[in-house]
């Protein structure tokens, strides 16, 4: 039944106007499924390689789609994989780009969903699934790679830990949008908005926490329930190998590696973060795991750049003590089955995984059911903007059907 029959692939947009990859799996008895690649803006130096789609396209249609129409079930997630890697032959995908290999991945799971008649996330995450659903972290102030003449930390992430659903998380971060709104205007702060629609004004990182900081608590008293408080510093965007230094430009900052740590943990402590991705460089394991011994019993210490979704890397970060969490982005490794293995590998280790949208995105919502199937604690697709909302109205309907 699940036999393929036809792939279509093409190039559509993304969120940031570039083109990116699109496929279509087509099934014996009819099932179909449709998704799209998401892309980085401040990708990991260890990230499966994205090509130009039209060229991702042209290798995918001759050295995978052949090798899996006619030959392969969607139904066999790890079997289309598989074949995935054969056809590209490469560890990072550098011959059918990740771009190709991952839609490709994603459309033939909703395929195999489709025959089965299952919503995604019960295909994905099977009878014996947990009965969590995810708390969205929203990216309410930003800058990093992501928007120019802004914060140095990338994302300032509302964490509403206390919503007693995820409908009430979803709304309570786009009330906290609202609210950094009000008060960048009570404070005569323009502000456009960054690739994930965060603000992004023209602050240092210091009047950004304060911001954040009372947006956060001024929607906590409204709604009631605990909204805590997380942060993507994307560290390795602002990290000089040469010097040695964490470069903080809007703050005209220079921390070394020991001041970096101590930073983070002051930060940990004075605003009671509740995450903390990429505080280091993706290099520096050592350093990632001293942050871990300091504060890793009252936050999660993520690794985004650092593991890229890898389990040779998270393997490393573990025998090293690195970080307590994973980032999980399908499209830095390539195919569904590679962030399963990830997400298993951190899990059996005591590791959270948290699953992640790309800053360019498309209306794919195949992460929101991803984080539902797999029992995740965080999931991160941003507060607003059509891209985002469609994976957060996604994970509303998800938990209506579910429930
Ligand atoms: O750093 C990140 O976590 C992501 C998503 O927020 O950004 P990008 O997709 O640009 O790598
Ligand atoms: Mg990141």
């Amino acid at each position: 039944m699940t036999l393929i029959t036809e792939i279509r692939l093409r190039r559509i947009l993304d969120s940031r106007g570039n083109p990116t990859v699109e496929a279509d799996v087509v099934t014996e008895s009819g099932g179909f499924g449709r998704a799209a690649a998401p892309s980085g803006a401040s990708t990991g130096e260890y990230e499966a390689i994205e090509l130009p789609a039209d060229e991702a396209i042209a290798a995918a249609r001759e050295h995978a789609v052949p090798r899996l129409v006619g030959e392969a079930y969607a139904g066999n997630q790890r079997e289309i994989d598989t074949i995935l890697r054969a056809a590209d032959g490469t560890d990072d995908f550098s011959e059918i780009g990740a771009n190709s290999a991952v839609a490709i991945s994603m459309a033939a799971a909703k395929a195999g969903a489709d025959v089965l008649g299952a919503p995604l996330f019960q295909h994905l995450g099977g009878a014996f699934r947990g009965e969590n659903f995810p708390t969205p972290l929203g990216n309410v102030v930003g800058g990093g790679e992501h928007a120019a003449d802004a914060t140095d930390i990338q994302e300032f992430l509302s964490a509403p830990v206390g919503a007693p659903s995820v409908e009430d998380a979803v709304f309570a971060n786009a009330a906290v949008h609202g609210a950094v709104a009000d008060l960048l205007e009570e404070r005569d702060l323009p502000s456009g908005k960054g690739d994930e629609g965060a603000w992004a004004p023209s602050v240092d990182d210091e009047e950004a926490f304060e911001i954040v900081d009372e947006a956060v608590s001024q929607v906590e008293d409204e709604v009631g329930f605990n909204i805590g408080f997380g942060l993507d510093v994307a560290a390795a965007e602002m990290y000089d190998a040469e010097s040695g230094t964490y470069e903080y430009e809007s703050a005209g900052v220079s921390r070394d590696t020991d001041e970096q740590i101590a930073y983070i943990a002051e930060l940990v402590d004075e605003y009671d973060l509740v995450y903390v991705e990429d505080p280091l460089d993706e290099n520096d394991y050592d350093a990632f795991a001293d942050l871990t011994d300091e504060v890793g019993d009252q936050t999660l210490v993520c690794g985004d750049d650092l593991f890229v979704t890898n389990t040779d890397r998270l393997t490393e970060g573990i025998d090293r003590g690195a970080a307590n969490s994973i980032l999980i982005k399908p499209n830095q490794i390539g195919t569904l089955t590679d962030a399963f293995d990830a997400i298993e590998l951190a899990t059996a280790n005591g590791y959270e995984s948290v699953i992640s949208h790309r800053s360019g995105e498309t209306e794919d919502t195949t992460i929101a059911h991803l984080a539902v199937a797999t029992d995740a604690p965080f999931i991160k697709t941003g507060a607003v903007g059509g891209e985002r909302t469609a994976k957060l109205n996604e994970l509303i309907r998800i938990a209506d059907d579910a429930t």
